[in-house]
Parts: C-alpha cells; structure tokens; sequence
C-alpha cells in the first residue's frame, strides 16, 4: 500500500437547541469497546467530506468504511453535522457501529438541515462557519479527510495553514479513492516548485489510498487529549 507525505517547509440531535460554546466532555465511546489509539485511547477523528453524494460507487463506501471503522475501533467521530451526502453517510456508519458523534454546525445550516435525517449525536451550535472550524480544529485529535467540494477544501487548507504556521501538530490524512485528490497533491507540489511553500518541517498533510490506512495511520500519529 503506498502513501503520500508532504512536508512544508449534548444534546441529541432534533431533541432542543444546543448552546454554542467549547467542545465541552468528549463523547463517551461504546463502553463495550477496549480503547484504541497509538497512546492506548479512543481519538476524537474529525472527518471533512462532502455535503453532496457524489456519482462515484466507490467514494459513497469510502465514506461508509471510514464511519464504520471510527464506531468498530472505539473511536469518537467529530464531523460538520448535517445529514446529507458523503457526511451523512459517514455520520449513519459510524454511528451503526457504536460511535459516538459530536457534530459542530453553525445555526443558519442547522436551521436550514433540520429536515434531513442525521444520527443521534451530540449537536455544537457556532454562530459561524469560521467558528465551527475553529471547534473542529481544537476538539479533535486528527482529521481524515474524504472527497469534498469546496467546504471540504476550506476546512483542509485550515488544517494545513495551521500546521505550517506551527500552530497544530494534529495529522491531516486524505484518503485518495480513484485519485481524487491528485490534482491537489499536485498542486502542491507547484507551490514547492515556485518556493512559495517550503520543504522543511513536519508533515502538513499525509494521503493514503484506502480508509483502512487512513484510520491506522491516525492511530499511530495522534495524541489523544489528556
Ligand atoms: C449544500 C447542502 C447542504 C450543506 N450542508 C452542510 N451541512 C453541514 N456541514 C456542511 C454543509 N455544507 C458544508 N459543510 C461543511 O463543509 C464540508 C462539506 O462541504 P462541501 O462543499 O460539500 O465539501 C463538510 O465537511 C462540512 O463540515 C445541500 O446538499
């Protein structure tokens, strides 16, 4: 299996309206789960996706094997909270599989999504999509990273800025189902070829082909908050 590496230079869902504010006690995993994690405990993992449901067999069971892996490895799932698309396919497998969910959504996209069903979770209101970011960033232990459209970009491009600024240390994995995120790696490695990013330091992003080598690799490089 190969793998990319660039380096740089509480409320239940439906059942009242959950305040905004910090991520609070980390959801409690299935309490017949043994721990997991490269440290020995369960990971918060903030999963970014797409909101649609995208035409592709193979990126929906990507989706749906990377929920499902989260609940089955005593995971917590961290996600943008709505029930549509890619993230509600996410959200319905891990959830099936006995994860606990926090979503993080701001108030004018819950309002908006009420009517479209997501699983029991543990609901973060923010006020704003820069908000919600922030929350994810700082409540989660790593983020996996599927196909997406442009909120999916936004959300990972955070990610990357902060680990480049040496603001985060938490790893970044995309999961790179029928090439997806190909042109992006390439991308990035014209920012390199022009020096408008740098070669040095830790890694910004990793990208594995399979959400089986997303969920170890997360495993092993993060650190569960204390
Ligand atoms: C466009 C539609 C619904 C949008 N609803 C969303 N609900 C919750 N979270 C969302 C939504 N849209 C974007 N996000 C966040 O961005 C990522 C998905 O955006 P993308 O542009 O589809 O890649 C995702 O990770 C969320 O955190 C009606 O279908």
């Amino acid at each position: 299996m190969t793998s990319t590496t660039l380096e740089p230079g509480a409320g239940v869902r439906g059942s009242g309206e959950p305040p905004e504010g910090g991520p609070g006690t980390p959801p409690a995993g299935r309490a017949d789960t043994p721990p997991a994690g490269g440290s020995g405990g369960p990971l918060d993992i903030c999963v970014f996706c797409g909101a649609g449901r995208s035409n592709s067999r193979a990126i929906v069971d990507t989706a749906r094997t990377t929920g499902r892996l989260i609940g089955e490895r005593g995971h917590h799932l961290v996600y943008g909270g709505g029930g549509s698309g890619l993230m509600g396919e996410v959200a319905w497998a891990a959830s099936e599989s006995g994860a606990a969910i926090r979503g993080i959504i701001p108030r004018f996209l819950y309002e908006r999504e009420r009517a479209i069903a997501a699983p029991v979770q543990e609901t973060q209101l923010t006020d704003t999509l820069h908000r919600r970011k922030e929350h994810m960033l700082r409540g989660s232990d790593a983020f996996i990273a599927l196909p997406g459209g442009y909120g999916t970009l936004d959300e990972i491009l955070e990610v990357i800025s902060a680990t480049y600024l040496g603001r985060s240390a938490k790893p970044l994995v995309l999961v790179n189902t029928e090439g997806f995120w190909d042109g992006f790696v390439s991308l990035v490695e014209t920012l390199r070829r022009y020096e408008l990013v740098a070669h040095a330091g830790q890694p910004v992003f990793h990208c594995v082909p399979s959400p089986e080598a997303a969920v170890s690799l997360v495993e092993r490089l993060a650190v569960p908050a204390a």
